[in-house]
């Protein structure tokens, strides 16, 4: 797997990771979904370097300015609830990518340190010979990355693929790399070194669905 953390290289991302990351900051919900959402705006932008590209021309209203435009059909997916604001993001800049929605929660089943995925949802054109964008702002263990792919599955074999997050644990980044193909990418704003016995990444953020949508009971 090609791992592109831009953490690596400082840049103004720095500057809304920490303010998603702030305990007080991260209290303006939609702050910190808007944070997401430019941070799915930058990377984005970074992962549009690694598409194929052709040379147009542009009739301006004086000339013709020859240029070179991407040829990828991009499928974008991400993951609910908390890739939401990732989405829109992405959307910004890939404006005219088809969209896939699906779900994934964790279902404690006997106790709140062991937990499955649940797929329910999930809504996808055909991903066949296309770029597949799949987001979700946090990779803790990376299963829920790993399921949901194995579930779109059905809907094509996608020509490339690139994963799209946020904050990452190690051990999650380790996961999907061992599950994915070599070719895949995967483009993330940083990598934390802890996951704790909860499968929450530490220092992390905390959940990134609830401080962008608000707490959910436990079903
Ligand atoms: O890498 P993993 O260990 O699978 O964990 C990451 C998943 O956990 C979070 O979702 P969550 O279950 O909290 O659902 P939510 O988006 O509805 O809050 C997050 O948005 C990812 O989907
Ligand atoms: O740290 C984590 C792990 C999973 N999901 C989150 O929202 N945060
Ligand atoms: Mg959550």
């Amino acid at each position: 797997m090609h791992i592109h953390n831009l953490s690596k290289t400082p840049s103004i991302l720095n500057t809304f990771i920490s303010e998603l990351r702030d305990k007080v900051i991260q209290k303006d919900s939609m702050r910190f979904r808007r944070n997401i959402e430019r941070i799915g705006e930058v990377l984005g932008y970074e992962l549009s370097k690694s598409l194929h590209f052709e040379n147009r021309n542009i009739e301006t209203p004086l000339g013709i300015s020859s240029t070179q435009l991407y040829k990828n059909e991009i499928v974008l997916c991400s993951i609910l609830r908390a890739g939401v604001p990732l989405h829109n993001g992405l959307l910004n800049y890939f404006d005219a990518a088809e969209n896939a929605f699906i779900s994934a929660y964790r279902h404690h089943k006997h106790n709140p340190e062991s937990f499955e995925i649940v797929v329910e949802y999930l809504a996808c054109p055909s991903l066949e010979g296309k770029t597949l964008i799949l987001a979700d702002p946090m990779l803790a263990t990376g299963q829920s990355m790993v399921a949901t792919f194995e579930a779109l599955k059905p809907f094509g074999t996608a020509k490339e693929v690139h994963l799209v997050s946020v904050i990452g644990a190690q051990k999650g980044v380790d996961f999907v790399s061992q599950s994915f193909s070599s070719d895949t990418h995967l483009w993330i704003a940083d990598i934390d070194d802890t996951l704790n016995d909860k499968g929450y990444i530490i220092p992390g953020l905390g959940d990134a669905g609830d401080l962008a949508f608000g707490n959910k009971l436990q079903q």
